[in-house]
């Protein structure tokens, strides 16, 4: 079949399992075949398909108009649209089309011409998207963290050296985690290097925070006590995005740092048992956050499911598990409430594996970004006194600074 079909692109290209079928053939053949060396495409009734680098491509004709690139069409200064997309004729064919090498030109009933590069639509296809991922990540259980020896970035290059930056965003944009070491063990400090990177989330817990176990918030994190793995601000409609840890100080024993892959368990639920994690990424489970202090007041509920993937190629963007803050199920009917729970016994089950976690000591000196959207963190219980500083930043912000240094974000 795969011979077959080889020789049918070469006789100017009918695809022979559709073309067999008489009345399909005979209707395809009305349309115009065209190809060059390097593609071919025909203009079928209700799209156009293109063959090139390897791809088999469909465009929907209000879509390549849509996507006119011409001055006219589009500002290539700001990258913005100038034609008004509820113009165009929903019925829209093109008129006359040619290739040539790099380029598909189509001219329109209006007598419009359009330009794409052929390199331009293979990168913007749904068919090429669907291939790649949005973002390039290495997953990992602590033996891989370990043995990739990730570098940590330190604090006089990071501050003046865009290489370095660059470096150390690369690393968080692959595992989810980066350190940067040599930086004053103050509050200061630690907002310097946090804005190197972008911009700080404010939040009802302040928008630099230092902490001590003084109960002084209706919150676990404010106390001694070990914390499982969990990401942070589940209840917020858009969890932070990355989370920022400096232990200034702490004199007394435990109160090590926990760090497990959550895409890394999630994928693995994905390999084992698919309807697991076509669950756990489609029941939608409230988080809620309640403080009933005199100096604080706050109410805040996050709903969206633990595994939120991209609907067009199934990658992960953002897990958010966080079993405390957990609020009442009553979203789903109990049968798949019960096999929800089914579900995330698995990926708890995935997410406690010991050769998936990662301890660190935080020491003074040295800071520790998370992507609160991917890895998880918890903590040791520990005593004496201890002191943690950090924030939140804005995930936008975070990529805007990888994409703008030319990284994939
Ligand atoms: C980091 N800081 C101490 C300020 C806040 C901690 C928030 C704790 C909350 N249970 C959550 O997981 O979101
Ligand atoms: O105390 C710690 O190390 C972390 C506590 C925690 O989970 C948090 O502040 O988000
Ligand atoms: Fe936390």
């Amino acid at each position: 079949m795969a011979l077959i079909r080889m020789l049918s692109r070469l006789r100017g290209y009918v695809h022979l399992e559709q073309g067999l079928r008489a009345s399909s053939q005979s209707k395809r053949l009305q349309h115009t075949a065209t190809h060059s060396s390097s593609c071919n495409y025909q203009l079928l009734p209700d799209c156009l398909e293109l063959h090139y680098g390897g791809l088999v491509m469909h465009f929907d004709y209000v879509w390549l108009r849509d996507h006119c690139r011409s001055a006219s069409c589009y500002n290539s200064k700001t990258h913005q649209r100038n034609l008004d997309t509820a113009s165009i004729d929903l019925n829209i064919r093109p008129f006359k089309s040619r290739v040539d090498e790099n380029s598909l030109f189509l001219t329109w009933p209006d007598g419009h011409i359009t330009r794409y590069t052929l390199t331009w639509l293979a990168q913007n296809s749904y068919e090429g998207q669907k291939r790649s991922a949005v973002q390039p990540r290495v997953l990992w259980s602590a033996d891989i963290y370990s043995s990739a020896q990730v570098p940590s970035a330190s604090w006089d290059k990071f501050m003046s050296c865009d290489e370095e930056l660059k470096n150390f965003l690369n690393n968080f944009l692959l595992y989810g985690i980066a350190f940067v070491e040599g930086v004053p063990p103050t509050l200061e400090a630690t907002e310097t290097v946090t804005q190197r990177v972008s911009l700080i989330r404010e939040t009802m817990y302040g928008r630099m925070w230092n902490f001590t176990s003084d109960f002084s918030r209706g919150d676990t994190a404010y106390t001694k006590l070990a914390l499982d793995r969990h990401t942070d601000t589940s209840y917020f409609q858009e969890p932070c995005g990355i989370q920022v840890f400096h232990c200034l100080r702490h004199e007394g024993t435990g109160g090590r740092t926990l760090l497990v892959d959550g895409f890394h368990a999630a994928d693995a639920v994905l390999q084992r048992t698919p309807e697991y994690f076509e669950l756990l990424s489609h029941v939608p489970i409230k988080h809620e956050y309640v403080e009933n202090l005199s100096e604080h007041r706050n109410h805040m509920i996050g709903i969206g499911p633990v595994l939120n993937v991209y609907p067009w190629n199934n990658e992960l963007y953002m897990i958010r598990y966080n079993n405390y803050d957990r609020s009442v199920i009553n979203t789903v009917p109990h049968d798949v409430v019960h096999r929800w729970y089914t579900a995330h016994r698995q990926l708890s089950a995935e997410l406690r594996r010991p050769d998936n976690e990662l301890w660190v000591k935080l020491k003074p000196g040295k800071v520790l970004f998370i992507d609160n959207w991917r890895v998880l963190h918890g903590r040791e219980s520990f005593t004496g006194l201890r002191q943690l500083c950090g924030c939140y930043l804005t995930r936008d912000d975070v990529l805007n600074t990888a994409r703008s240094l030319g990284l994939q974000a």
